[in-house]
């Protein structure tokens, strides 16, 4: 039987991957169309990615959290021939795993890890469950730094993931559920305005919506900020309900938003009752560029880093898209 290519690329010290590298290390080298690769850093991927591009695998397999996803992605776009872009697998072997989550592989790592398995020993069929996302690549951070993600976030998305590190992640607490507590403790802040959570962050937007068209709004202050080119961010939450085509989904809600307690549910499933409106403080865009200008850090799939401030943009522009298969 022939194989596909299959090359993996595995950052053990990803949240759910320091229990299990050993046994995976160890399982994956008993195939011998499968190579695998593991990176301690992404200084160690970034050297690893052209040495990859040039033997052409059929499949890259990404056994990390979203940061290490992102990453690699990011390199597989910038050293890839376009029209040869490999099929990608993601293994959620990090510690939220959003972006697996969306891929409909994050089940949990075991299961996704025995899935994977199964799929390897029945030959590596490469049609079955495929899904396109696109990837934002964000430049204009104040360490002059490109980064790739899928899913970014400021506003009070920072003091949720500050909270998160000192109360949550820090305990061991990883996947859906965990970021379901940060949600709530989040939301409970924010109806309190208690100022711990209640934090907007002032931005100016531009945007280039489908068709080219040219969107912009004035400084503002946002309490809340999203951008992402997943479809399903956690628990089934879905927070953009603009109807045009674009890669990218912006969420906003406003400093002094109002009715949020009413109206915050149905953002976050995409479906905005009456409450949900622009006078209210409550817009939602598709693009496939947008330029913000603000002071302060944003959290892109779980790395934090400041923009440049007000003069200069961060500006985040949709690329791809790359096909994901789920194992079956
Ligand atoms: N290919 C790679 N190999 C090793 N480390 C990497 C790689 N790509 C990114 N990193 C580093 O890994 C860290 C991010 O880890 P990652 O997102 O995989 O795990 P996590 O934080 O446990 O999971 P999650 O983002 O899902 O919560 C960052 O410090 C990043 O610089």
């Amino acid at each position: 039987m022939t194989h596909p290519n299959i090359c993996v690329i595995s950052n053990p010290t990803s949240g759910n991957n320091r229990k299990w590298q050993a046994r995976i290390e160890a399982r994956l080298a008993s195939y011998d169309h499968v190579r695998h690769h593991v990176t301690r850093s992404p200084q160690e991927a970034e050297a690893l990615v052209p040495e990859l591009a040039a033997m052409q695998p059929d499949v890259v397999v990404i056994n990390g959290g979203d940061g290490t996803i992102a990453a690699a992605l990011g390199m597989i776009l910038d050293h890839w021939v376009p029209d040869r872009l490999p099929l990608i697998i993601v293994l959620p072997g990090g510690t939220a795993n959003m972006t697996a989550g969306d891929i409909g592989t994050a089940s949990s790592h075991r299961r996704a890890l025995k899935r994977f398995f199964a799929w390897l020993d029945r030959g590596a069929p490469l049609d079955g469950d495929i899904r396109e996302r696109h990837i934002m690549r964000v430049d204009g951070a104040a360490d002059g730094q490109v980064r790739y993600g899928m899913f970014m976030g400021t506003g009070a998305i920072m003091q949720a993931t500050k909270f998160a590190h000192s109360e949550v992640h820090s305990r061991g607490l990883g996947g859906e559920i965990s970021l379901g507590m940060i949600l709530i403790r989040s939301v409970w802040g924010l109806i309190r305005q208690d100022p711990k959570f209640y934090q907007p962050t002032h931005v100016a937007m531009r945007m280039t919506g489908p068709d080219g068209t040219q969107i912009s709004r004035d400084e503002a202050p946002m309490l809340i900020l999203v951008a992402s080119t997943l479809e399903r961010l956690f628990l089934g939450i879905r927070p953009f309900w603009a109807s045009e085509k674009a890669p990218i989904g912006l969420t906003t809600i406003r400093g002094g938003a109002a009715r949020f307690a009413r109206a915050f549910p149905s953002v976050l499933r995409g479906h905005p009752n009456r409450h949900v409106t622009a006078e209210n403080g409550y817009e939602s865009f598709r693009a496939g560029q947008i330029a913000l200008r603000f002071e302060g850090e944003l959290n892109l799939d779980g790395e934090l880093f400041a923009s440049s401030g007000p003069d200069a943009p961060l500006v985040i522009t949709a690329e791809g898209p790359l096909r994901f298969l789920r194992p079956r």
